[in-house]
């Protein structure tokens, strides 16, 4: 799967996955109108206002970009509705050809991982059919519980090609407050990322793992010792843009070869039209906002490339 990712990569020439983290009030007023009109006031009225947003966020940016990365809270907070929308935008953007991250940040005992990634990247058994629940390409997976907490994901990426993001360092403010902690004199973070690796080693996929890690573009000292520890690990690096990274920070995720990593923006993106910068596009027309703000994103990168 990483290699379907890098080729669309290489094709858009746009290291950059949008983030399709609708909340309510991002919803312009007239698409909400609308959906209360027919819905009410309701979960349903809720989720269908995001599916409209999301649906015109996604015609206005495929063309231009790999991936998108839906994080599923924003869609679990409308509940079951949300959850519905949620699956639509997947089925929506692959049909539109995009890679599909799914941010569900998922890790437990083995047997209820191994739920997880059969509902999200694998598939179900149901008597003699098989189904596959949310079908995502890639799911990010929080490692907290150790190998066999994570392994059931590992399998399940084998035996139906798609990726996994583990997060290795966040890009939180409070994410040191575990993961930088020294243990045998070393960070947290850099024990998980060697154990990425060799969770990676058997998911080869071309010359990156389909394993790979979620390394915040917040702390860029530490992506740059990442890089050397993990050089054929792919890295989704979200913290671009909302949360304060810029171009220059991402610089060290990168390989030499301009591979190696893929910079989400969720808000940045998907509520630009509210930015200063953006405001001349209006209410109205909040997916061209959004689509100018994937070309100057994707050209600011490029440039420190
Ligand atoms: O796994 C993630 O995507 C993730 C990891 C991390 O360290 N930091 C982080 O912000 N994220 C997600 O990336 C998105 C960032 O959103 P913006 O700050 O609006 O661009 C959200 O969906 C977060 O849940």
């Amino acid at each position: 799967m990483i290699r379907q990712l890098i080729e669309k990569i290489q094709k858009t020439k746009a290291p950059v996955c949008v983030g399709l983290d609708p909340m309510l009030s991002y919803v312009p007023e007239h698409i909400q109108a609308a959906a209360f009109e027919q819905y009410g006031e309701t979960l349903e009225g809720a989720a269908e206002a995001i599916w409209q947003f999301n649906r015109e966020i996604v015609d206005h940016t495929f063309d231009l970009i790999p991936s998108v990365k839906p994080q599923i809270a924003m869609y679990e907070q409308f509940g079951i509705e949300g959850l519905k929308v949620y699956k639509r935008t997947v089925d929506y953007c692959k049909e539109k050809g995009l890679i599909v991250i799914g941010d569900a940040k998922r890790g437990d005992i083995g047997s209820t991982s191994a739920a997880y990634a059969v509902g999200h990247i694998g598939s179900v058994q149901v008597g003699s059919k098989t189904y596959s629940g949310f079908d995502t390409d890639f799911l990010t997976v929080n490692p907290y519980l150790g190998t066999d907490g994570v392994k059931p994901f590992v399998d399940v990426c084998n035996s139906h090609d798609r990726g996994l993001f583990v997060l290795v360092k966040t890009s939180n403010p409070s994410s040191g407050e575990f993961q930088d902690r020294l243990i045998d004199g070393r960070p947290l973070y850099e024990w998980v990322a060697e154990k990425v690796v060799e969770w990676g080693d058997a998911s080869m996929d071309g010359d990156y793992s389909n394993v790979g890690a979620v390394v915040g573009a917040t702390y860029p000292e530490m992506s740059r010792i990442l890089r050397n520890l993990m050089p054929r690990t792919y890295f989704l690096v979200p913290g671009y843009g909302a949360q304060g990274g810029t171009a220059e920070d991402l610089k060290h995720c990168f390989n030499k070869d301009g591979l190696g990593a893929i910079v989400n923006s969720s808000r940045g993106i998907i509520a630009a039209y509210k930015q200063e910068k953006y405001k001349q596009f209006g209410p109205e027309h909040f997916a061209e906002a959004s689509r100018q703000a994937v070309i100057d994103m994707v050209a600011d990168i490029n440039r420190v490339l």
